[in-house]
């Protein structure tokens, strides 16, 4: 319920019309869910779907009976698949229950939605006379879904128009579309429909929904913004609060954000290839159509990785405050090159590290000297560690959590260090059991962020290795105060 209203407060400032909050009959929780969003959210419409009968109404009605701007809506089926195989009714039967419908709903309130589902794949003289029916009843908004996604762009603008065309109190109505992206043209559908007559799009953040989902809201909006030359339409959306309202979803969903999704996408704003950041370097419109800003984002983001050139690595020198001769930044840019080759995606955090490592050429202050770890069900996991610092070598013993926590702790008492871990990851290089692990970390010491790199067998002991690597990157850049290099803002 909690993250219900989480979610519906963040689409309120976000500046959606209409929520639909969710189907009171389903549940005893589905219920609670929109009588607490009709209560709390005073800025906005709050529907609530109903199948076209009685009993779903009433309850529909009495889930959002005390909202600022109650909306019931109601739908029935009107394709020919649905109404022999699901409805087990004729065309007739379906157009009076969906009159009856919008009428009994009526005595309720007169913001009343009626949707003919399955839309797309319905007679449309037949799905006319429904929807003239519906509207003289008292609907005043009629929806036309794209329930399967089976809709073509260009078919889809033929249809609607058709609809506007031919249902001839369609003036009295706002004309919606709801469409789902089956082939991945949900918001291609919505937006040839727009361009013919619709002016309700029914929506989800990041494209959540039914099967592969429905028209993702960012895209739609994004899409009316940047062509606004072909598309002369507006939204109330805020656009800035998009990718905040996308990140919330995507965690209280559980649903994670493909990488490459438009807009909302981690990499939708990055550019990795070098031509591209040489471009972008030079005027971001070259391969920019949006301002990051305007999504909510702080800007634009050069990814380095094994396409990146060297504008964009001096650039990020630059960025990172180093101040480096020209035969310096060949020497770094080399390092970097083989670096990628082992990894995906290089940090500023690395880059910081070859030229501590390459450039300024400063011996390691810790090293590990043994490490014994004991754990298992029954014990608390402890660990022996001993380090060398600057030759000298120190010993001690901590218990943990776990024996990565245990060795953990040992050597921060040892290094008398107090690092904020911010990620600790773990991965095989070789497979089997017998895998040399591999360890990543990145942690916050003394306001400097780094990262450490360890590989061993033993995953503990590469742990460590991964823990001293960082430790001595903040050794470096303690010891260069004047390099140039930006603590890092916590
Ligand atoms: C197109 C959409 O996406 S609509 C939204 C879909 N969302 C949901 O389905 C919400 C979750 N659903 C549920 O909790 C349940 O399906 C309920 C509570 C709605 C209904 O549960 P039940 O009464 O057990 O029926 P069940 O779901 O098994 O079958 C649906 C029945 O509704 C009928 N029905 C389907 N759509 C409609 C409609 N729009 N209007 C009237 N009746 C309908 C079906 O013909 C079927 O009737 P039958 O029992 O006479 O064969
Ligand atoms: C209820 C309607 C709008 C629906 O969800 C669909 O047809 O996909």
């Amino acid at each position: 319920m909690e993250e219900k209203l989480r979610i519906g407060r963040a689409l309120e400032k976000l500046g959606v019309d209409v929520i639909e909050a969710g189907f009171p009959v389903a549940s005893p929780g589905d219920f609670e869910g929109v009588k607490r969003l009709s209560q709390e959210l005073r800025g906005l419409q709050v529907a609530a779907l109903a199948r076209a009968n009685k009993k779903d109404i009433d309850t529909a009605w009495e889930a959002i009976k005390d909202g600022a701007n109650p909306r019931i809506h109601t739908f029935i089926a009107t394709s020919d698949i649905h109404l022999r195989a699901k409805l087990r009714k004729s065309r007739e039967e379906v157009l009076e229950i969906a009159r009856d419908a919008v009428k009994y709903a009526s005595k309720y309130t007169s913001n009343i939605e009626f949707s003919a589902e399955d839309a797309s794949r319905s007679d449309l003289d037949y799905l006319c006379k429904v929807f003239e029916a519906v509207i003289d009843a008292g609907a005043t908004t009629i929806n036309f879904p794209d329930t399967v996604g089976y809709a073509i762009p260009w078919d889809f603008a033929r249809m609607i128009k058709y609809v506007v065309e031919n249902t001839p109190n369609i003036h009295k109505a706002v004309l919606s579309v709801h469409c789902h992206n089956d082939l991945g043209l949900a918001t291609a559908n919505v937006l040839s429909a727009i361009a013919n007559g619709a002016r309700q799009v029914e929506c989800t953040v990041n494209g959540i929904g039914e099967r592969a989902g429905n028209t993702a809201m960012e895209e739609v909006v994004m899409a009316i913004r940047t062509r606004h030359d072909l598309l002369p339409y507006y939204t109330n959306i805020n656009t800035k609060h998009i990718t905040a309202t996308s990140r919330l979803v995507s965690q209280l969903t559980g649903m994670p954000v493909q990488p490459n999704k438009a807009i909302v996408g981690a990499n939708a704003f990055a550019h990795e290839s070098g031509i591209h950041q040489d471009g972008v370097l030079k005027d971001r419109q070259t391969y920019e159509i949006m301002n990051p800003e305007d999504v909510g984002l702080e800007s634009g983001e050069l990814v380095l990785g094994k396409h990146s050139g060297r504008h964009a690595i001096k650039a990020k020198l630059e960025e990172l405050g180093y101040e480096l001769k020209s035969e310096e930044i060949d020497k770094v840019f080399e390092k970097f090159k083989a670096q990628c080759d082992k990894k995906k995606e290089v940090f500023p955090e690395d880059l910081a590290a070859i030229v501590a490592e390459e450039i300024w050429r400063i011996p390691d202050k810790f090293s590990l000297s043994y490490l014994h770890v004991a754990g298992g069900s029954g014990i608390r996991p402890t660990a022996t560690v001993a380090i060398k610092i600057d030759g000298v070598e120190y010993a001690t013993a901590e218990m943990g959590t776990g024996p990565i926590d245990a060795a953990f702790r040992a050597v921060s008492s040892l290094t008398k260090t107090k690092s904020r871990l911010l990620r600790f990851q773990v991965s095989s290089i070789t497979g089997g059991t017998d895998a040399l692990g591999e360890v990543s970390i990145r942690l916050e010491e003394d306001g400097y962020i780094v990262t450490g790199q360890g590989a061993d067998p033993d995953i503990i002991t590469a742990s460590v290795k991964a823990y001293l690597n960082a430790l001595n990157r903040v050794e470096r850049m303690k010891a260069n105060p004047n390099s140039g290099q930006k603590r890092a803002v916590i």
